[in-house]
């Protein structure tokens, strides 16, 4: 099956200096990988390079099997991007912000379309018609990933979802996710959170100074062990 996601030996530098080294990962359709490392680590270099916004200095990245720098529109069009601050308009109100972005994205849909999508993440109805201004930053997340889910984009990037999130929050972003990916959504997530990572990912990689240094896969029928992965994220060198 070909890969969602794919980074091939990516290398990068940034202003003269190495930001990532000979980098390799999979993400298969439907699975949800969280890419865990500290401050630094490479995490969102990583997010823009697949997005085609900074170009690999080795290797490649590539999107449903193409090279991401061979079509960069059209590896886009595959991929819902959800940076850490939700890029919505706190002058509009939920309906109004997906209107106008789905429009920009050449997407009709109905005020029915909008409410079951924000049914889906569970925003709950008389917020929806509230300018975004006053949202917490749950309701925000959950308004972009509804802006994700109706323009069907296949992939998600998610850049540190859960970061200023209260637990109950956390939680119902972790049950978006999965429900997400039970659909056949494919998410790559960053984060520092190992538990959060742990929890809902089919897989973790490790990113400690721009290298890989670790890939952490659930047994059958369980989750990936926190305890395992705390440990090697709390190394201080690199193996
Ligand atoms: N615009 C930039 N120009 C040059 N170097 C940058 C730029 N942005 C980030 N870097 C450097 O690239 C390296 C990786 O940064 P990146 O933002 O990818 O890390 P991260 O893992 O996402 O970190 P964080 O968890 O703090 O967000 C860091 O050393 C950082 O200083």
């Amino acid at each position: 099956m070909t890969p969602s996601l794919e980074a091939r030996s990516l290398s990068l530098t940034r202003d003269g200096a190495v930001v990532l080294t000979d980098v390799s990962f999979i993400v298969a359709p439907g699975e949800v990988y969280a890419l865990l490392g500290g401050n630094g680590a490479g995490k969102s270099t990583t997010l823009l390079t697949l997005l085609g916004f900074l170009q690999p200095s080795g290797g490649e990245v590539l999107v449903n099997g193409r090279t991401v720098a061979s079509d960069v529109e059209a590896a886009r069009a595959q991929i819902a991007y959800l940076p850490e601050a939700a890029s919505l308009y706190g002058h509009l109100d939920a309906y109004e912000n997906l209107g106008y972005f789905l429009d920009l994205a050449g997407r009709k849909v109905t005020r029915a379309d909008l409410d079951a999508a924000l049914d889906q993440v569970a925003l709950p109805p008389e917020a929806r018609k509230r300018r975004m201004q006053s949202y917490s930053k749950g309701m925000r997340q959950k308004t972009a990933i509804a802006l994700a889910v109706l323009r069907d984009a296949p992939i998600l990037l998610v850049d540190e979802p859960t970061s200023g999130l209260d637990p109950v929050a956390i939680d119902e972003f972790h049950d978006m996710v999965k429900a997400l990916a039970a659909a056949g959504r494919t998410v790559l997530m960053v984060t520092h959170d190992v538990y959060g990572a742990c929890q809902v990912s089919d897989r973790v990689g490790l990113l400690r100074a721009g290298r890989l240094v670790g890939s952490f896969e659930a047994a059958e029928g369980s989750r990936i062990d926190t305890e395992t992965v705390h440990a090697a994220f709390a190394e201080r060198s690199a193996p």
